[in-house]
């Protein structure tokens, strides 16, 4: 399972939680603007904005989870089993292997409404990377610090939404998960409203926060949706960057996955494992990692842009405890 989520304050924020129960050597990469990006079926991208995110690095390639260019935009693919139909190429169409789709949409457009044009013309391929990387189902978030989209290839062709609650996670598809949201609509931040239930009834409101009573907790990806719509719809904080950035990883707190308790197998455990927040207007790749819930960061301006070649960061992951005596 997985959730992506935005946030806004004075800048725009856009990140997400990688759940899985297992670990690709996945990297903080930068790569600059000289990078070129071969694609299987449309032509190369010789010269484009630079890109910072997480990836798998394989043969010089980023193979993006999560990442922003430098104009603001940002994209996330997360696990979308069963729904997703990555095709074969077509005839009349920008065919984009799913690998590829996060540096395809990121060398090309600065916006959402960009990214929009651009994928109207897309279908997504099942080409594989590699004979060890088979293709693996995904649907992604892109962002920018205006407008929220989700892009889904189902058996019906490429779906784009817009997403009013700027949140995602994994199965319904964002239809279906915005339909669901209905069922919640009573839920206020308010502790104390009037009994809704019957006029008159003194129904004492014993605690604070009943006015989210009947928010789900369970892990499962419907009700992660609900969960994190609510507290990123909800959300507050002062817009400096560290007030920001906080709050934004409260956000995703609010749906991280703990050990133990989504069991996959014997001895295998779904896990949280990144949590990670663009600052989408100054190219600032902050994340944690299960072990460590100290906040590190990447700023992309601090290499060099007009380089050609992919630049690594990894990850911190032991605990970084502050000793205060
Ligand atoms: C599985 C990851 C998404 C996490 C998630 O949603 N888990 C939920 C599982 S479930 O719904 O509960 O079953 C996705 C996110 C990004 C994906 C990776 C990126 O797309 C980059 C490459 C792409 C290659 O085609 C496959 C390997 C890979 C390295 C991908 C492996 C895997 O599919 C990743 C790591």
């Amino acid at each position: 399972m997985c959730t992506a989520a935005t946030y806004n304050t004075r800048c725009h924020y856009f990140g997400r939680n990688l759940d899985l129960e297992y670990s690709y050597h996945e990297q903080v990469a930068v790569t600059p603007r000289n990078y070129p990006f071969q694609f299987r079926n449309v032509k190369s991208v010789m010269k484009h904005p630079a890109i910072i995110g997480m990836a798998f690095v394989v043969d010089g390639f980023p193979l993006y989870y999560d990442a922003m260019n430098e104009k603001g935009l940002g994209m996330a693919g997360l696990n979308f089993p069963d729904n997703c139909d990555f095709k074969d190429p077509q005839e009349g169409k920008d065919n984009i292997a799913s690998f590829e789709l996060i540096p395809y949409v990121l060398s090309l457009c600065s916006t959402t409404e960009e990214a929009k044009v651009l994928l109207s013309h897309v279908n997504i391929t099942n080409e594989p990377f590699s004979d060890k990387l088979p293709t693996n189902p995904l649907h992604w978030m892109v962002a920018d610090g205006k407008d929220v989209i989700v892009v889904e290839q189902t058996a019906s062709g490429l779906h784009v939404y817009d997403d009013p609650v700027g949140v995602m996670t994994n199965n319904p598809t964002f239809d279906m998960q915005m339909n669901r949201l209905a069922d919640y609509r009573n839920l206020s931040v308010e502790s104390a409203l009037p009994c809704a239930f019957a006029k008159g009834l003194d129904l004492h409101p014993y605690s604070r926060g009943m006015g989210g009573m009947g928010l789900p907790g369970d892990l499962s990806s419907a009700s992660r949706f609900v969960k994190v719509a609510f507290t990123r719809m909800n959300s507050l904080s002062d817009d400096s960057e560290s007030a920001s950035i906080s709050q934004f990883f409260h956000i995703l707190g609010s749906v991280e996955q703990q050990r133990g308790l989504c069991k996959l197998g014997e001895d295998k455990y779904e896990i949280t494992i990144y949590s990670s927040c663009c600052n989408l207007d100054l190219g600032i790749y902050y994340y944690t990692t299960y072990e460590n819930s100290q906040i590190s960061a990447v700023d992309m301006h601090h290499e060099n842009l007009d380089g050609d070649t992919v630049v690594t960061y990894d990850l911190i992951k032991g605990q970084q405890v502050h000793y205060q005596n």
